[in-house]
């Protein structure tokens, strides 16, 4: 399961936390404006934006879970089996291949009612990347700071979905985790005065009563409505560093602890890493599981008028700060 957001705040951020119970060798990778990527549908891009992210790069591709553009557009990969349905491909020239999206919609967009043009007669095809990376059934968050998309490849036909939230987890289909929003209409972080009874007396004997109700489970669904909420209802700052720190907490409030999830055969889900990508900037923060010290790689400090990828492998040993 995996949770990504898209926050406004003093810039604008976007990222996700990718929740696993194996890891890739993944790293944060950075395309540069050259690097040729040579489409499944016969197109080939040799001059296009450049992209920072993360991703696995196997046989020289950059295999992006989630990545951001340096013109400030964002696009992240979620976990959506059962649903996810791509087509065998007719060698059409409107295919993109599922593990393609990602390059495809951030070498050529700037924005999301460009990718929305750029994907109105679009079919998302089945084609795997290799053996050893096969398709997975994933569905999209595209946002840039003005707007979020959600892209579905379901078994009738592609959907894009304005997306209000700017949140993304996992199943059901954007539009059931959308309503289930309604469920949860009285949340507040202000503890109002009781409409339960005239009679009774019902103590407001705690502070944060107001939020009583949110699920506060690791389900998509759950995961869906806490991310909503928090996002929702948190402060910002108008200071980046302060405001990418709060992104950090809204991706907390959804986080997987090991030992939460147990998935079988001794395998537990948790959260591997957690990213936030200022797009202003094109600066990408993470941390990893064992590793909650804020690391960042700047798109700004490379020469990007290369061809070759660069990466930069995870910092995932503990890292304390020694006071005395
Ligand atoms: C597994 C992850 C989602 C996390 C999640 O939701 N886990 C719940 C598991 S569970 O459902 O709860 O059991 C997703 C998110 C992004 C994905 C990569 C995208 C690029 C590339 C696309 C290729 O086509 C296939 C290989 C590829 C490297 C992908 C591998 C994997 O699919 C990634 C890491």
């Amino acid at each position: 399961m995996c949770t990504a957001i898209s926050f406004n705040a003093s810039h604008h951020f976007f990222g996700r936390n990718l929740d696993l119970d194996y890891t890739f060798n993944q790293e944060v990778v950075i395309t540069p404006k050259n690097y040729p990527f040579n489409f499944k549908n016969g197109q080939s891009i040799t001059q296009h934006y450049a992209m920072i992210g993360m991703a696995v790069i196997s046989n020289d591709y950059p295999l992006y879970f989630d990545a951001t553009n340096d013109q400030g557009l964002s696009v992240a990969g979620l976990n959506y089996p059962k649903n996810a349905y791509y087509a065998p491909s007719t060698n059409a020239p409107n295919e993109i291949a599922s593990f393609e999206l990602i390059p495809y919609l951030l070498t050529q967009c700037k924005t999301v009612e460009e990718v929305k043009s750029k994907l109105k007669n679009a079919i998302i095809t089945n084609q795997p990347f290799s053996p050893e990376f096969p398709n997975s059934p994933l569905h999209w968050m595209v946002s840039d700071k003005d707007s979020s998309l959600t892209i579905e490849s379901d078994k009738d036909g592609l959907h894009l979905y304005d997306n209000p939230v700017g949140v993304l987890t996992n199943n059901p289909p954007f539009p059931m985790q959308l309503f289930n929003l309604n469920n949860y209409r009285h949340l507040s972080p202000k503890t109002y005065d009781t409409l339960f009874s005239e009679t009774l007396h019902l103590d407001s004997y705690s502070n944060g009563m107001g939020g009583m109700g949110l699920p506060g489970d690791l389900s998509s669904m759950s995961r869906f409505v806490r991310a909503c909420y928090t996002k929702e209802t948190c402060l910002t700052f108008q200071c980046v560093p302060k405001d990418i720190n709060q992104f950090f907490h809204i991706l907390g409030s959804v986080e997987q602890t090991k030992g939460l999830c147990d998935v079988g055969e001794e395998h537990y889900e948790y959260t591997i890493y957690s990213s936030c990508c200022d797009t202003t900037t094109g600066s990408y923060y993470y941390k990893t599981y064992d590793n909650s010290q804020l690391n960042v790689v700047h798109l700004a400090n490379e020469s990007l008028d290369t061809q070759t990828l660069l990466s930069y492998p995870l910092v995932t040993e503990p890292a304390i700060h020694h006071i005395n």
